[in-house]
């Protein structure tokens, strides 16, 4: 019997693409394959060699490389895609669009090439819209086309509300839907903290106020760092997916997936709750929304939509 090893390839070794690998290593997910642009080549080996450096330090047997080339990434497992530019202060997730479109679709004609059973899991930015550029190059089933925004959006959520009552994370539960823009939806009737739900113990200025500050969570980091955008927590969020999907969890997390029907959207990648597990998207959670959630989640996806147009324009 042989038994294998996963292997990861994350493309992009920047702030989120780098971090992303050194996690996805500490936890012994897999061999990790790290992927830049060939003028990066060098300090994307530098990165690499560094973290494999760490290993005997922590304890853990992955081995992770860094290349320029796609024979490198070949039959991957899964493949995550951080490759693009971030933005800065005074930029919506939206200001790049056109460029990071290109540079997914490119990224993407290798995977399709290279790592043809591969499950992607997107990252980069505006990424609803680069999830359906990707979908589109891809030509892969829709369960295998996956984008990382609510597992943030949530854990951001979860953060404020465990500091607004000083209880422990692990004790809050909720989730975000929609698209990873202001207008997302994190949805305050299905959340609760030890199963008591928060509209019992948070007066309802203060939880209009995480909301908030939920919908800005990424902008607020952005200001903060004032050169670039999160990269600890988009990291870990990435990990968690691929550890969902890897140990075939089966886990209850939220993710863009290919809405056909869904919540009553067509042909559209949003934010929702799904289950992953081995085989990516496994099944697409539909909940009962109120009207004025229902009218929060249109208003969300109206501003994906016209970002996708340009994708589909460009
Ligand atoms: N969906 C989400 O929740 C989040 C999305 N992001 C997005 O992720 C992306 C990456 O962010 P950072 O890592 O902070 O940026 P970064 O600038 O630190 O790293 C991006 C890397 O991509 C590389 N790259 C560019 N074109 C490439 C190509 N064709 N092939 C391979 N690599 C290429 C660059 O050389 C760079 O090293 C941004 O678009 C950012 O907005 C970041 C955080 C959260
Ligand atoms: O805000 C950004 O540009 C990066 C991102 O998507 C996030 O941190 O939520």
């Amino acid at each position: 019997m042989t038994i294998k090893r996963n292997k990861i390839t994350v493309v992009g070794a920047g702030f989120t693409g780098a971090t992303t690998a050194l996690m996805l290593a500490q936890k012994e997910l897999g061999d990790v394959v790290i992927l830049d642009i060939p003028q990066l080549e060098n300090p994307t080996k530098g990165k690499a060699l560094d973290m494999m450096e760490a290993s005997p330090v922590q304890g853990f047997d992955s081995n992770i490389i860094g290349t320029s080339s796609y024979e490198d990434t070949a039959n991957s497992d899964i493949v995550i895609i951080t490759a693009g530019i971030a933005r800065k202060p005074g930029m919506s997730r939206d200001d790049l669009v056109n460029t990071n479109a290109g540079i997914v679709k490119s990224v993407c004609e290798n995977v399709k090439k290279y790592c043809p059973d591969s499950i992607v899991i997107i990252l980069s930015n505006p990424v609803d819209a680069m999830t359906y550029a990707a979908y589109e190059t891809l030509g892969f089933p829709k369960n295998r086309v996956i984008g990382q925004s609510g597992v943030l959006d949530t854990a951001r959520y979860c953060t404020f509300i465990a500091q607004e009552l000083n209880v422990s994370v692990e004790d809050v539960r909720g989730f975000v839907l929609g698209g990873h823009g202001d207008d997302m939806v994190p949805l305050v009737r299905y959340s609760n903290v030890g199963g008591i739900p928060i509209e019992k113990l948070i007066p309802s200025d203060r939880i209009e106020a995480i909301v908030q500050r939920t919908r800005t969570g990424g902008g607020e980091i952005v200001n903060l760092l004032g050169n670039g955008s999160a990269y600890y927590a988009p990291a870990a969020s990435l990990v968690q997916m691929a550890e969902a999907i890897l140990k075939d969890k089966k886990r209850v997390i939220p993710a863009i997936a290919l809405l056909e029907g869904e919540y009553g959207f067509d042909n559209l990648f949003l934010g929702v709750p799904t289950l992953l597990g081995a085989n990516g998207i496994e099944k697409i959670f539909e909940l009962e929304l109120t009207p004025d959630e229902q009218s929060a989640l249109e208003k969300s996806t109206q501003s994906v939509r016209s970002v996708v147009e340009v994708v589909q324009k460009g």
